[in-house]
C-alpha cells in the first residue's frame, strides 16, 4: 500500500472517531469513564501489567462503541421502517457493548479494590 493511501485511510478513521464523539452521547460517556479510570490508575499506582490491562479494556470499549454506532447507521440506512431484523441487529450490537462494559467493570473492581482496602 502506498504511503499516501495509508495516511488517507488513517484520516478517514480519525474522521469516524471524531464523528462518533460529536454525535454519540455513549461515546462521550466512555471517554469520560476512561479519563476517570486513568486518573484513578495514576493515583493508585498501578503496575506495568495492570496498566496494560486497563489500556486493552479502554481501547476495546471504545472500539466496540464505534462498531455499535457503525451498525446503528448501517441499519438505519438499510431500513428506516420498523423491522424485526433491524431490531435484532441493533440490540445485539448494544448487547456486545454491554457484555464488554460489565466484564471491564468487574476487572476494574478486581484491579482497584484490593489496592484501596
Ligand atoms: N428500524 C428498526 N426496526 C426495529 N426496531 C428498531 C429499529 N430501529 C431501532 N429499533 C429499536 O429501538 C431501539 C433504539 O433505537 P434507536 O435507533 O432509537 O437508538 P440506537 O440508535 O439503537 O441507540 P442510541 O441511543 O445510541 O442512538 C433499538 O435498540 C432497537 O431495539
Amino acid at each position: 500500500m502506498k504511503a499516501s493511501r495509508f495516511f488517507r485511510s488513517f484520516k478517514f478513521a480519525a474522521e469516524g472517531i471524531v464523528e462518533a464523539v460529536k454525535r454519540e452521547q455513549n461515546m462521550r460517556m466512555h471517554l469520560l469513564a476512561a479519563a476517570v479510570v486513568m486518573i484513578a490508575g495514576g493515583a493508585t499506582g498501578l503496575s506495568y501489567a495492570e496498566w496494560l490491562v486497563v489500556i486493552v479494556l479502554i481501547g476495546g470499549m471504545i472500539s466496540l462503541e464505534l462498531m455499535n454506532s457503525a451498525i446503528e447507521r448501517v441499519v438505519d440506512l438499510v431500513t428506516p421502517e420498523f423491522h424485526p431484523l433491524a431490531k435484532q441487529a441493533k440490540d445485539m450490537a448494544a448487547g456486545a457493548v454491554l457484555v464488554f462494559a460489565v466484564a471491564s467493570a468487574i476487572i476494574g473492581l478486581l484491579l482497584f479494590v484490593p489496592k484501596w482496602f
